[in-house]
């Protein structure tokens, strides 16, 4: 394999022409350069950096500082000033909504007109038609016109066709790959897939996000560079950037012995103030779609209820992060298995696993499953508080160890939910506090 990098920039730079009025407008084009009737505006100055295969980058930086206008010009929409930009691949973008579409054109006749313009056959596209029709999962819409579609749809179809042009190169606004839940977590695990072979860019202001996805990140700001490095460095230092944080660290000693309370369970010291707050972690819970549900397996089991509960053991359609909670998972055992463990992972828009367990600990060896049945595995923990935003539970019935085991069923995304609001202030899941002492002597 070829070692030059798949993208390189060398001092590019893109000036735009600000006019104040739009006869001024006129009057440069009629003075014919003679006379200049707007202000230069630098959107990129002297940016420089190479990417090679295998990479993906995360572009972090504050509105306007020339994200967009970087990407355009890798996508060869806009033309650079100066400098120069080579692209080595298929570049394949998300950029703006419902670029590349037709509006009067049905969903169909887009994806032919828009797979055409990344340079596919019509043989080629007829061949993955009903792979795209199948990611963008739009239904009867195939046949609609695109003005027809919710924003939802629009960005469904363009991803379905991007990720299926065999692209090298793939530039995504994260803003824009916003489906729902259940597209979403799609999204990412192609994007996760894709990322292993090819260049992936990925626009975000959520540092968070970065860090899960690539590897490096570019930081732009007023049109230049400010850090280019790994996606954790280069995110911490725009953290500070971005809080400008001027706070001295001190020395944090040992202090008093600390006496470890009773195990006891207990209730965060703020519950009373947060249930009667806006602050309250409402978590909206979404229903197992055993239809819906996509994963591998060897197929000897199938799960066929997940269900969160309260502590009496009533289904969940809402919890509260921070309370007790039972995730109860449900799977019928179709040919006989050795040393069944089941275990779930919450993870957050991004696929990134936040949290999970499973029974092997608890259960090693003690189950056998010799026979067809039902295999019920119960949960009780206390709901971290989670940030706002989309979440899912993957659940999975293995046989073996952690360490070593063979999946008879995972399923991606078996339940949902949806934080309303928080009140974590950091990090990407809040535990309740049994007290905080905070005083002034
Ligand atoms: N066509 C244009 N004419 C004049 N100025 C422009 C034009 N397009 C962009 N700009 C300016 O260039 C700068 C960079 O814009 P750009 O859209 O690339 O920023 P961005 O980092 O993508 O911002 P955001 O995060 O808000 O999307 C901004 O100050 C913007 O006002």
């Amino acid at each position: 394999m070829s070692c030059e990098p798949m993208i390189s920039v060398t001092a590019l730079s893109k000036r735009y022409e600000i006019y104040d009025k739009p006869a001024h407008r006129l009057w440069q084009f009629a003075w014919r350069g003679r006379r200049c009737f707007y202000r230069e505006f630098w959107a990129l100055r002297d940016i420089d950096f190479a990417v090679a295969a295998g990479e993906s980058v995360g572009i972090i930086g504050r509105n306007g500082a020339g994200k967009s206008t970087l990407l355009q010009i890798l996508c060869g929409t806009l033309a650079p000033t100066s400098g120069s930009v080579t692209v080595r691949g298929r570049v394949a973008a998300l950029l703006e909504l419902g670029a590349g579409f037709n509006p009067e054109f049905s969903g169909r006749d887009n994806v032919y007109l828009c797979a055409t313009l990344y340079g596919m056959s019509e043989g080629e596209i007829r061949e993955k038609f009903s792979a795209i029709a199948e990611f963008a999962d739009i239904g009867d819409f195939m046949e609609q016109p695109v003005k027809t579609y919710s924003s939802g749809m629009y960005v469904r179809l363009a991803f379905a066709v991007i990720a299926h042009v065999d692209a090298e190169i793939l530039i995504i606004d994260e803003a824009l790959a916003v489906g729902d839940a259940l597209f979403t977590q799609k999204c990412m695990r192609f994007l996760r897939e894709f990322k292993k072979k090819g260049v992936l860019f990925f626009v975000s202001h959520d540092t968070t996000a970065v860090k899960s996805l690539c590897e490096r990140a570019l930081w732009l700001s007023g049109g230049q560079v400010a850090a280019f490095g790994s996606a954790k460095d280069v995110s911490e230092q725009y953290m500070a950037y971005l809080y400008q944080s001027s706070g001295t660290t001190s020395d944090c000693g040992a202090g008093e012995p600390f006496a470890l309370p009773e195990l006891a369970d207990f209730e965060d010291a703020r519950l009373r103030y947060l249930n009667a707050s806006n602050l309250r972690n409402d978590l909206e819970v979404f229903r197992f779609d055993p239809v819906q549900a996509t994963g591998f397996g060897t197929g000897k089991v199938a799960v066929r209820r997940v269900l969160l509960l309260g502590q009496n053991s009533e289904p969940l359609s809402w919890c509260v992060g921070g309370e007790p909670v039972r995730l109860r998972i449900e799977a019928e055992v179709l040919e006989s298995i050795e040393a069944p463990i089941v275990g779930f992972t919450v993870k957050d828009r991004l696929g990134q696993p936040l949290f999970g367990d499973n029974t092997y600990l608890s259960h090693r060896n003690m189950l056998e499953c010799p026979r067809s049945g039902m295999l019920e595995a119960v949960f009780d923990f206390r709901m971290p508080i989670l940030m706002p935003g989309d979440y899912s539970i993957a659940v999975a019935v293995a046989s073996g160890t952690q360490e070593d085991h063979v999946q008879h069923q995972w399923i991606n995304d078996a339940l949902f939910f949806r934080s309303h609001a928080t009140s974590a202030s950091t990090g990407l899941v809040g535990i309740p506090m049994r007290n905080i002492e905070f005083s002034f002597k």
